[in-house]
């Protein structure tokens, strides 16, 4: 593929339907900080937690105000290309949650060009880590990303955890229009302020690392989605990932995919919270939704215990 036409598959604001490209990246900021604001507003929170010595290793927990014995705990890994975007506009997805009793944490990691690829990748990693020993009595983990962030999300579920002081047991992962083979990227815009070699690009490629993952996440429910209206290069990556595909629901672009996610007008009042695990549930009613959706389109779901 030519360099321009590879470029054009990899800027989802050229995809979208719904507005013009430079409209649906404002549009989008928009949404993310106003979710963040209202989180913060019907959350407790607790903002700027380190989770390693960095600047950047701080995350923002978002606690619902009921309490439970039985808690579940979302870690949310935003997107922007691995060079946009933070965690201060990365609590939107607390809104329905914490209403449901779920602990909803949003990572900050170094994004470029201040941070690198495998110094994201180990910041992440690490927060789930240090998660997990702040709240050793959650009784379940699960991991949302979106864009980079799954990407992210996925280089967390390929871990070898033997070099950490301990291995997460992450119940359940959802991946949304994410980037898993790096390398197509290597020579577009993206990787200007990455400046990421072949080398760099293969060990942070979850489609490189797909035994490491079946080791490490033998026990995690996956669920992948990507949106009608990502570019094919995009959906090819999802599709790719899994070898596994479903069908087309319809009308999504990169943006809304993850935009409409939060609403829980639609899909978590439908959720039966007296069922355990009640995340699990979530995360299924979540695929329910987008599998019967006019909003989002195609979902491809495994569970690699198969
Ligand atoms: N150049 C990219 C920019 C992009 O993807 C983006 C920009 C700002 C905030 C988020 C973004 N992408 C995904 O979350 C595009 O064309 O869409």
């Amino acid at each position: 593929m030519k360099k321009e036409e590879l470029e054009r598959q990899y800027s989802p604001s050229r995809w979208s339907r719904r507005m013009s490209a430079d409209d649906v990246i404002k549009a989008h900021v928009k949404a993310l900080k106003e979710g963040t604001e209202q989180a913060r507003s019907v959350a407790q929170t607790l903002l700027n937690v380190p989770y390693g010595e960095g600047d950047g290793e701080k995350l923002d927990v978002y606690i619902p105000n009921i309490n439970s014995l039985d808690v579940h705990l979302v870690v949310y890994i935003h997107g922007g290309y691995w060079q946009f975007l933070s965690k201060e506009e990365s609590g939107f997805m607390a809104v329905p949650l914490v209403d449901k009793g779920v602990v909803v944490v949003a990572v900050g990691y170094d994004i470029a060009p201040k941070g690198n690829m495998d110094l994201m990748v180990s910041q992440v990693r690490r927060s789930i880590v240090s998660v997990i020993q702040q709240y050793s009595h959650i009784s379940g983990l699960y991991l949302c990303g979106h864009s980079a962030g799954a990407h992210l999300a996925a280089m967390v579920l390929s871990t070898d955890w033997s070099q950490y002081s301990i291995t997460p047991q992450i119940k359940g992962a959802f991946l949304v229009s994410g980037i898993y083979d790096l390398l197509p990227i290597l020579s577009t815009y993206v990787n200007e302020p990455l400046k990421m070699t072949e080398e760099v690009a293969v060990r942070n490629s979850p489609s490189k690392l797909v035994p490491q993952l079946k080791l490490s996440s033998s026990s995690c429910q996956i669920v992948v989605a990507v949106a009608e209206n990502d570019s094919p290069e995009f959906r090819k990556q999802s599709e790719e990932f899994y070898k596994v595909s479903t069908h087309d629901v319809a009308n999504t672009d990169h943006f809304s995919i993850i935009e409409k996610l939060v609403d829980g007008e639609y899909h978590l009042t439908k959720v039966n919270m007296q069922t355990k695990p009640k995340l699990l549930k979530m995360i299924m009613n979540v695929s329910a939704f987008i599998y019967h959706s006019p909003c989002l389109s195609k979902l491809y779901e495994i569970n690699i215990l198969y």
